[in-house]
């Protein structure tokens, strides 16, 4: 898979050649390229933004530059999927991380300031597929950190990536999971400050522990995440629960 991302601050992206990431770089399993959004200005300041029409606060970026980024990064003809990152984009799932895992192409455009003239997009739409995407209800500063996020949420699901595949599996919100949170987890020494480990993860009784860890998984997800409950496991009682 090839991953191009484009920003105004290129080395924000350097801890993609670190760790997961990085190794799939390496193997090749992931073709990564960061681009300088100011390579395809023109002018001596290398200007990528510009007053907003309508006026209001703060500045936007020109479509000039993405445009011709656009050009040079997808030709003609190329079946490549772009992510605009923004505050009011869909929101940030597995799903989506499943499906771009999937995808041969990728290119991330990395807003700032008020963001990116909307016509980039609309442009863009006329021939690739064009997401605008948010990590969360919550402001940054720009779209390098919410990259960064979704980059290693694909790349960990591209095959070979991760060591163990089995490790997919399990995890919360992965699919096959049936969107529970994960349960609890716990490592050795059995008793650490007194608080001791569930006896059943010590009983070695599968199905018991099994059970034991959907139960817990049900329980921490009604807790903090109850819309994510599938049907059969929603109750309709109130739950006073401490707050964890
Ligand atoms: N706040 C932002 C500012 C600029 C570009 C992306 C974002 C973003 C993406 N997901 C949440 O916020």
């Amino acid at each position: 898979m090839r991953v191009d991302v484009v920003s105004i601050f290129p080395d924000y992206l350097a801890p993609l050649r670190l760790s997961l990431v990085g190794k799939a770089i390496e193997t090749g399993l992931i073709d990564l390229a960061v681009h300088d959004l100011r390579d395809w200005t023109h002018d001596r300041h290398r200007t990528v933004d510009d007053t907003p029409y309508g006026g209001g606060a703060g500045m936007v970026m020109r479509p000039e530059p993405w445009g011709e980024a656009l050009d040079d990064l997808v030709p003609a003809g190329t079946d490549a999927r772009l992510l605009i990152m923004t505050p009011s984009g869909r929101p940030f799932d597995q799903r989506l991380a499943a499906e771009l895992a999937a995808e041969p192409r990728v290119i991330i455009a990395c807003g700032r300031y008020e963001g990116i003239d909307a016509r980039v997009a609309e442009h863009a739409a006329t021939r690739m597929r064009v997401d605008e995407v948010s990590i969360g209800d919550y402001v940054l500063n720009g779209g390098e950190a919410a990259a960064l996020v979704i980059i290693e949420a694909f790349a960990r699901l591209i095959p070979g990536v991760i060591g163990n595949p089995e490790s997919l599996a399990e995890e919360s919100h992965s699919a096959d999971h049936d969107q529970l949170l994960e349960y609890p987890v716990y490592t050795k020494p059995a008793a650490w400050r007194g608080l001791e480990v569930p006896e059943v993860l010590l009983s070695g009784h599968h199905g018991r522990i099994t059970a034991w860890r959907h139960e817990r998984a049900v329980e921490l997800t009604r807790r903090r995440r109850p819309e994510l409950l599938p049907d059969a496991e929603r109750t309709d009682e109130l739950e006073v629960r401490p707050a964890v």
